[in-house]
């Protein structure tokens, strides 16, 4: 049997394994088994918490339902950040990803903060399949069209639109996902900008779907909204889910603040 936390960053909601011991090794069916909502616990991500070297406290390795392994998942962080914290007694720890170590910091009202590294724009860094500017892309998709991509350690696609909710976001996430100018297929943005500056967004993770938030696409979205003009580097993004809180430093580097809970703890049978 293996021990697992359900947990949830706005819904975007996570099966957290804690393999620090190094006693598991699932297989890419048991991973799909596992996320799977029909057979399965079920979840947006599947996250194993392994032990590491060196200055971090953990490394978080990130699974889609689909199997497929991702570099970055900001509300995963935030709640496998606030376990250490809890486990610790410390306010602040250091994850380790696959792009590097996210520093995360206790914040208000149970909220967890975390540094969630530098945005990518460049298109070899998203990645792109071919050299362009990732401030224009050449996609166009009935009323989508021109999109901006950025790597947060993962790709995404962000469209700015007149009204997020009014799209079919299951229809035209598919279809994004898998274009032939992203080799490693991508997440899907549509956003709309606010009278009051705040950014409506509603996410197609590449690998899990339509899901209820997606930290790094957030990220993703302030960056793309200041690279072209629509945004402060401050704002308030708000998901399906709820309301993260959004900032773009002066050096590259995105901060995101948001809340965490743990739905309940169980075990598997694999
Ligand atoms: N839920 C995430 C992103 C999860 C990974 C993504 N589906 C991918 O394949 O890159 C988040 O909160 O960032």
């Amino acid at each position: 049997m293996i021990p697992f936390r359900k947990m949830h960053g706005l819904g975007n909601d996570f099966v957290v394994i804690d393999n620090r011991h190094g006693q598991w090794s699932l297989t890419t069916d048991q991973v799909r088994l596992v996320s799977d909502r029909r057979f399965g616990v079920g979840c947006d991500q599947l996250i194993i918490m392994e032990a590491v070297e060196g200055d971090a406290d953990l490394f978080m390795r990130i699974y889609n339902p689909d199997g497929s392994e991702s570099g970055a998942c900001g509300n995963a962080t935030r709640c496998v950040a606030s376990l250490a914290m809890k486990e610790r007694g410390l306010d602040q720890v250091l994850i380790k990803t696959r792009r590097g170590n996210l520093h995360a910091t206790a914040a208000e009202a149970g909220d967890i903060t975390v540094d969630m590294g530098n945005a990518l724009i460049d298109w070899r860094d998203v990645p792109l399949s071919e050299e362009m500017d990732t401030l224009s892309l050449p996609i166009q998709l009935g009323s989508l069209e021109n999109p901006v991509a950025v790597g947060m350690g993962n790709p995404h696609c962000v469209f700015f639109v007149e009204d997020a909710d009014s799209l079919p976001l299951e229809k035209l996430g598919p279809q994004v996902e898998h274009h032939p100018l992203f080799p490693e297929r991508t997440n899907v943005e549509l956003a709309t900008i606010r009278p009051n500056g705040s950014i409506r967004l509603r996410v197609w993770e590449r690998g899990a779907g339509k899901t209820l938030a997606c930290g790094s696409g957030a990220c993703a979205t302030l960056v793309a909204a200041v690279r072209r003009g629509l945004s402060a580097r401050q704002a308030e993004i708000e998901l399906d889910g709820g309301v993260l809180k959004m900032q773009w430093l002066e050096n590259g580097h995105v901060l995101m603040t948001g809340a965490v809970a743990t739905a309940f703890i169980g075990e598997l049978d694999l």
